[in-house]
């Protein structure tokens, strides 16, 4: 599991950690970390001679990045640093110099011939994007043919919410001490921030057990998706009903379907009016004409993709079994009505569908993702998994008066690909998101391993070329191996 923390977090970890060892130790292990990763990206036998150039802020993230120039500077890099704040960490600048560094009156002359820049101009004590007199010098960075390295955070960007309120930094990599920060990963800060790397200073003694971002990784994946017992049989693996697509939209029903199939329920009940394309496609499908409570016992209900104009969610919600609703099943969805629910509710809008259910605009949603998807859970009392290019998951305790209280920490997935962005891969997620719901997964788990699983297949099929939803269908039972493998 990768975990992220806020700042007011960090902080208060550093302050503890701080008064147990003497002045300057977490700096100085900062700083070894950063410059040992410096080296590495430079690569063997280039450090002596490199030219390095360090942009350094006001605050302890120039004190990092000057120390960690010092160290470069003592193994024969040409070190030069320019000095953006109105103060400087006097006792970093003071180490940069003994080493040989020097401090740059032309920083752009600097920058032109640069074959490393660190950039340490705000780390988690900065606020809102880079300020003017940053901002030419931060442009001829990126515009250098130099690798740019970001300390701790690229500048410019919210540590805690991902968000980029003005021009940043953008890194190739980034070198962050203690844990990662949330900014770190979700977008659009996750862009600017190239390849992490986390330099352990012992944090974590001192960091709370629950973190406010989680990211699973293969083997989180694996301890929680079903496996068969051997005195399984298909009921007892589960049952995912499918209520989806319609006249005009038929292949939204058998794309849910292609996903159900491959997520570990023992069955796959197919309610509505696409029987016939979905039996065409997948003939171990049970289809049903309707309606969703006639059609035989499920363990839980996949609701909306496809439907069109009509959803008809009600009947679906009113059951008493776990129900993800999506796509058209999510227009006018009324937080009263997924309030009362006895069984969990996973809802899984796109930011343009989580816009409409918070009344705010598309963008809003798309620059602020955190604090969108953990509204919505606040106001559903239910789960939500937001779709896009960052997919979070986030928990709510729902209360029926309304009052629900958003739960940390928030998942985040680490394995999707922007070739996912293509129709009807999201009706693969809500299927197979379903069939793990109904195999018995709490709905935070079966959004996060559906998620997790639907962005690996979707590598794993693309390869670096386009792909259509069908072929991530297709591939999940490879990713699901390679995670359980
Ligand atoms: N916590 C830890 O565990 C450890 C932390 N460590 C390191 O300390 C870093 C945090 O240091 P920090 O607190 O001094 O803040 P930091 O990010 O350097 O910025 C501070 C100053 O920048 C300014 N400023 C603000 N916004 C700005 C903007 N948009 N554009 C330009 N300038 C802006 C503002 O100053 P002002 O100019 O307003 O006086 C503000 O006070 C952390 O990221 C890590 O690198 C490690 O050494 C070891 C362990
Ligand atoms: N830029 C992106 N990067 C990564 N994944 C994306 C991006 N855009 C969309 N996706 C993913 O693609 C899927 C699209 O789902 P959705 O928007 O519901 O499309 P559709 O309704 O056509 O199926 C989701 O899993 C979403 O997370
Ligand atoms: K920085």
């Amino acid at each position: 599991m990768r975990t992220a923390h806020r700042v007011e977090t960090v902080r208060a970890a550093e302050a503890e950690l701080m008064a147990r060892l003497p002045e300057g130790t977490l700096m100085q292990r900062a700083a070894a970390g950063l410059a040992a990763a410096c080296c590495s990206l430079l690569g063997k036998g280039r450090v002596y001679g490199a030219r390095v150039v360090l942009l350094v802020g006001s605050g302890d993230n120039g004190g990092d990045t000057l120390y960690a120039g010092a160290r470069l500077a003592r193994r024969g890099a040409g070190v030069t640093a320019v000095l953006l704040g109105a103060r400087v960490h006097e006792a970093g600048l003071a180490a940069l110099r003994a080493a040989g560094g020097r401090v740059s009156d032309d920083p752009f002359e600097a920058l032109a011939v640069a074959d490393l820049v660190l950039d340490g101009i705000t780390g988690i004590g900065g606020q809102g994007g880079l300020r003017p007199d940053a901002v030419p010098v931060a442009r001829a960075a990126r515009g250098s043919d130099a690798v740019v390295v970001a300390v701790d955070l690229p500048s410019g960007v919210s540590a805690d919410t991902g968000e980029v309120g003005g021009e940043a930094l953008a890194a190739d990599a980034t070198v962050t001490f203690g844990t990662y920060k949330p900014g770190l990963l979700i977008d659009p800060a996750r862009e600017y921030a190239g390849a992490v790397r986390l330099v352990d200073i012992g944090l974590d003694a001192t960091l709370p057990s629950v973190p406010d971002l989680e990211a699973l990784q293969h083997e989180d994946v694996a301890w929680l998706l079903p496996a068969p017992a051997a005195e399984s049989d298909k009921y007892r693996r589960g049952v995912v009903g499918v209520v989806a697509g319609s006249a005009r939209y038929p292949g939204a029903a058998v794309l849910a379907v292609a996903g159900a199939l491959r997520g570990g329920a023992g069955a796959v009940r197919y309610v509505g009016p696409a029987a016939d394309a979905v039996i065409a496609r997948h003939p171990e499908t049970l289809v049903h004409e309707g309606p969703p409570g006639k059609a035989g016992r499920v363990q839980a209900w996949v609701v909306g993709p496809g439907l069109g104009d009509d959803p008809g969610v009600a009947e679906v919600l009113a059951s008493d079994v776990p129900v993800l609703v999506d796509a058209d099943g999510l227009r006018d969805l009324s937080p009263a009505a997924v309030r009362r629910r006895a069984a969990p509710t996973l809802l899984t809008p796109h930011a343009g569908e989580a816009a409409a259910l918070l009344g705010v605009a598309r963008e809003e949603v798309e620059d602020g993702r955190l604090a969108a998807v953990r509204e919505l859970a606040a106001r559903f009392g239910a789960t939500v998994l937001l779709k896009g290019s960052t997919t979070l998951v986030a928990d709510a305790e729902g209360h029926a008066d309304g009052v629900s209280t958003p739960m940390s920490p928030v998942r985040v997935n680490p394995t999707g690909t922007s070739w996912l962005a293509t129709a009807g891969s999201g009706d693969v997620l809500s299927g197979l998101a379903g069939s793990l719901l109904a195999a018995g997964l709490r709905p935070r788990d079966a959004a996060s391993c559906a998620a997790y699983l639907h962005g690996l297949a979707a590598r794993l099929a693309s390869n670096g070329a386009p792909i259509a939803a069908s072929d991530v269908a297709t591939a999940l039972p490879r990713a699901w191996a390679d995670v359980v493998g």
